[in-house]
């Protein structure tokens, strides 16, 4: 079944006074299914962060239309928006994005105060996540108080809360040092086996590496896939340093 389905978007930023214009996204299309595990890499200023943002409902494309299990994003009114996106999608950023005055229960369970889902509920909710990513004897703790990789495990946590039908992710593992860059990694293909969709965008080949399959962008198109198939870690890595060697250097994609 297809989750997401993006169709001919095309993104032109355009300064406030009508001047310069900014072709961020040319023509992209593609789909994710339940259960993809999929990375979007591409250079700096490739489209990345733009494409996100129109996956995620924060902005609008110029053309073209994304799809969430079926529904167009265009249809839903601006005022149920941020309802959209809390009840569909779950976020997981390079800056964690975490309140500093919530404790990481209360930061977990911001999505669903803000749903008036009740306290039993909640609670019956938050503790097999907060076990099965190993953040259970923080819950009373201040972000403050944790670890980079251990607030990665909280924001894992809150955007998991929801049961979302994607996770989007923008450079998770960009503030983490190796180790919990790895522990992150392995959290998020745990949770990928157990049935959860993940689209990641990421610099990093070694997070790439752990994907499905991965999407490569240049000048704001899809330019290139690679599938996993039957590739270990170590051989799509290689797939990948590969394939990021030849985009940039300009040659052909086969
Ligand atoms: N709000 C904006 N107004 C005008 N131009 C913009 C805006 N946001 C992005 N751009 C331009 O659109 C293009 C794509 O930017 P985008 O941030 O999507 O790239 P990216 O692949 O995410 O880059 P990075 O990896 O550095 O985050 C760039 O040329 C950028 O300068």
């Amino acid at each position: 079944m297809t989750v997401l389905e993006v169709k001919n978007l095309k993104k032109i930023y355009r300064t406030r006074f009508g001047g310069t214009q900014v072709q961020a996204l040319s023509c992209v299309n593609f789909s994710v299914e339940e259960g993809e595990y999929v990375a979007i890499m591409g250079e700096s200023g490739s489209g990345k962060t733009t494409l996100l943002n129109m996956l995620a409902a924060l902005d609008k494309p110029t053309e073209g239309e994304v799809y969430l299990d079926g529904k167009p994003l265009s249809s839903i009114k601006d005022k149920n928006i941020s309802e959209f996106r809390r009840d569909n999608l779950g976020f997981v950023f390079q800056e964690f994005n975490l309140l500093d005055t919530f404790n990481v229960k209360d930061n977990i369970l911001l999505p669903l105060v803000l749903k008036g889902e009740n306290y039993k509920a909640m609670m019956q909710k938050l503790m097999p996540i907060a076990k099965d990513l190993g953040i259970a004897p923080l819950l009373e703790k201040y972000p403050y108080e944790i670890s980079g990789g251990q607030k990665q495990r909280v924001a894992a946590a809150r955007a998991l809360i929801t049961d979302p039908r994607i996770i989007l992710a923008d450079e998770p593992t960009g503030a983490l040092d190796s180790r919990s860059t790895d522990e992150l990694l392995a959290l998020f293909a745990k949770i990928n086996q157990k049935g959860q969709t993940i689209l990641m965008v990421t610099h990093s080949v070694k997070a790439a590496s752990r994907a499905g399959r991965v999407l490569f962008i240049r000048d704001g198109e899809v330019y290139h896939q690679v599938y996993r198939g039957n590739m270990s870690d170590e051989q799509l890595y290689q797939k990948i340093s590969d394939t990021l060697t030849i985009l940039a250097t300009g040659g052909d994609r086969r």
